[in-house]
């Protein structure tokens, strides 16, 4: 019956406890020992009045006519007396070392539990397709990779395993109770459905106050780690002030919602205690009337007293720990939120390596959106011979980059299929493609690590020469030998301390340690001067040289160099052809580049 205050977190801590179930088998043996500790501190505290018992009945009132146990029957109550006060410390340290085992082990068992669970979540965050990461704020998943897995701990050790200690005492303390006397124990456990009734009301209560301020922590970690990331632009647009009071806003709230949870667990644990409190009068009431009939010795009602005071404990800690432990399982709630998610995108059963591939592409009646119901891309059909330069061209938003991302199986279409080498893409196991494809974006991400590292995080186990070769293709060797520490130079963060051209050059390299047949160049040489053009450009006419190569273009006369130009426009794929082909037809491309290039009317490239 008690255990059914728990409960009302049940579904949450379910699930936590089915998604942790992994990790906390592996510490089966240590959670044994722990488990084995605890029961014998509650044996212990079992036994702790009960010298005080004997002292009283036998000792202090010898006429109360109850028996001491075998060994110490008869004896003098000088040495009854020395006998049970010893007994006591024995008690008292017996159960203090089985109380330190099971805090030792349990924190131990939090510990790694929550450690592997924290680095199951980081590599599950990974592995979580673009459209999760599209939904979720980069700041939010970093709170779930930390502040939550630690709260979970944290409160695992503080909150949850006093709890079950002292739940467990409960029971024993109840059937002791009932052991000694029926109808006093009844009395005792009457409170108890008044208790529950309260309880159920206010942790429900708490617990949703908690899981808003947990969400709320999250999406303020999120816009804090937006702006932080963001700093160059946050203050050029001098935002800092319309920021801060955005922020100043959302953590008051949650300090207010801290406040409320804290208000009602603290309402709870006063009620507990006014409960109690009623016991202990009802009890003494009775029990004395039941002493002075001598249906009970003067030392079972002292038992009985220190019984229901400690017995009574676990609900104190409930009403304290709740809001602990609410706040506990929305933290749970969340890690298990990301580590359930099944990637939209991933190895389907039976997918196999991808062979060194050609780089033929083919899209068959393909179709995507990012949402359902509203398509970006909508029944293209082309194909992409291996070694062939295409170059997509068209207005801003009509799908260029996604229909790129598709090759690199970012994002899976939603109808239709993408063949590579003949083979649907979906066919292939996900890294063994995706080391196949190459891809330079407008904006180079570089990671706060040296030069040589970024470049070889494009093919890991690439060796020092095959980085510094890549970095001669990528027309880089010379300014980054010109570094400090050449490369060995740590960048900072994304690659801060580079110009652009710098940072494009680093990221051709890295595409070319990759040596892939397929390489996405999603607008790289935008934003850059004319000398770091050019020299961006040898570089990716080195990189591209006999791949197939996927251009994304806004400049018409680059997107020249390609054998054939797509124009996409609204999703659709509306012309191709060879630049002279389109320009002659006189069509969507033939138009948007004499606007670009008014000195190309005469109908030449
Ligand atoms: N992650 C996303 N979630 C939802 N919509 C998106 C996402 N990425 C792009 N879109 C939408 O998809 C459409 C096509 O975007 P895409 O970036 O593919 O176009 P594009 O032709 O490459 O544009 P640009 O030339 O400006 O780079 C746009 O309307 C854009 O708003």
């Amino acid at each position: 019956m008690h255990l059914r205050v728990p409960k009302l977190n049940l579904p949450g801590f379910g699930r936590i406890l089915r998604c942790f179930w992994p990790e906390i088998r592996k510490q089966k043996l240590l959670l044994a020992g722990s488990f084995s500790a605890l029961i014998a501190e509650t044996a212990l505290r079992l036994l702790e009045p009960w010298p005080l018992k004997y002292i009283f009945d036998t000792v202090i009132l010898p006429q109360s006519g109850a028996v001491l146990p075998a060994p110490l029957a008869g004896a003098e109550p000088t040495v009854v007396l020395t006998a049970l006060a010893l007994g006591l410390v024995a008690i008292a340290a017996l159960r203090a070392g089985a109380a330190y085992l099971a805090v030792v082990g349990m924190s131990l068992v939090a510990t790694q539990v929550m450690s592997e669970v924290r680095a199951r979540l980081y590599s599950q965050i990974q592995r979580l397709s673009l459209a999760f990461h599209s939904r979720h704020k980069s700041g939010d998943l970093i709170a779930r990779v930390t502040s939550d897995t630690e709260r979970l701990r944290e409160v695992t050790v503080t909150a949850a395993l006093p709890l079950l200690t002292n739940f467990l005492t409960l029971f024993g303390m109840l059937a002791v109770m009932f052991w000694l006397n029926f109808e006093l124990a009844l009395l005792a456990a009457a409170i108890l459905p008044v208790f529950l009734v309260s309880t159920v009301r206010l942790t429900g209560r708490i617990h949703k106050v908690a899981r808003t301020q947990r969400r709320r922590e999250g999406a303020m970690a999120a816009s804090a780690a937006e702006s932080i990331g963001a700093i160059k632009v946050v203050q050029a647009l001098s935002l800092q002030g319309l920021l801060e009071r955005s922020f100043k806003r959302d953590n008051l709230k949650s300090l207010k919602e801290g406040e409320r949870a804290q208000q009602l667990a603290a309402g709870l644990e006063r009620t507990v205690e006014l409960l109690v409190g009623a016991a202990i009068a009802l009890v003494l009431w009775r029990g004395a009337q039941l002493v002075l009939e001598r249906a009970l010795t003067p030392g079972d009602l002292l038992v009985f007293v220190t019984y229901l005071k400690t017995a009574f404990k676990p609900m104190r800690y409930l009403a304290k720990y709740t809001g602990q432990i609410a706040k506990a399982t929305a933290s749970g709630e969340r890690v298990v939120e990301v580590i359930d998610s099944v990637p939209d995108v991933r190895d389907l059963p039976g997918a196999v390596e991808a062979p060194p591939l050609t780089g033929a592409i083919r899209f068959e009646g393909v179709s995507f959106g990012y949402q359902p119901g509203s398509p970006i891309l909508e029944d293209l059909d082309f194909t992409i011979e291996p070694g062939e330069r295409i170059a997509l061209v068209g207005p801003s938003g009509g799908g260029k980059s996604t229909l790129a991302s598709l090759i690199l199986r970012l994002y899976d279409p939603s109808a239709g299929r993408v063949l590579i080498d003949g083979r649907d893409a979906r066919s292939y196991k996900l890294d063994s493609l995706r080391r196949q494809v190459s891809i330079v974006l407008q904006e180079s991400v570089l990671f706060a690590v040296s030069v040589r590292d970024n470049i070889a995080y494009g093919a890991p186990g690439t060796t020092g020469v095959e980085v510094e070769a890549a970095a001669r293709l990528a027309n880089a060797h010379s300014f980054i030998e010109a570094l400090p520490q050449g490369y060995d130079t740590i960048l900072g963060e994304r690659g801060a301390s580079l110009s652009g051209g710098q940072r494009q050059r680093i990221a051709i390299a890295r595409a070319a340690v990759r040596r892939s047949p397929i390489v996405v160049l999603d607008e790289p040489t935008v934003g850059l001067d004319g000398a770091s053009e050019q020299a961006v450009n040898e570089a990716l006419e080195r990189l591209t040289h006999g791949c197939t190569t996927i251009l994304i273009s806004h400049d018409l006369q680059a997107a020249c160099s390609a054998e054939r130009i797509f124009f996409i426009e609204a999703g659709r794929l509306v012309e191709q052809g060879s630049p002279t082909e389109l320009l002659r037809a006189g069509g969507r491309y033939a138009a948007l580049y004499r606007c670009q290039v008014p000195a190309a009317a005469s109908g030449k490239p």
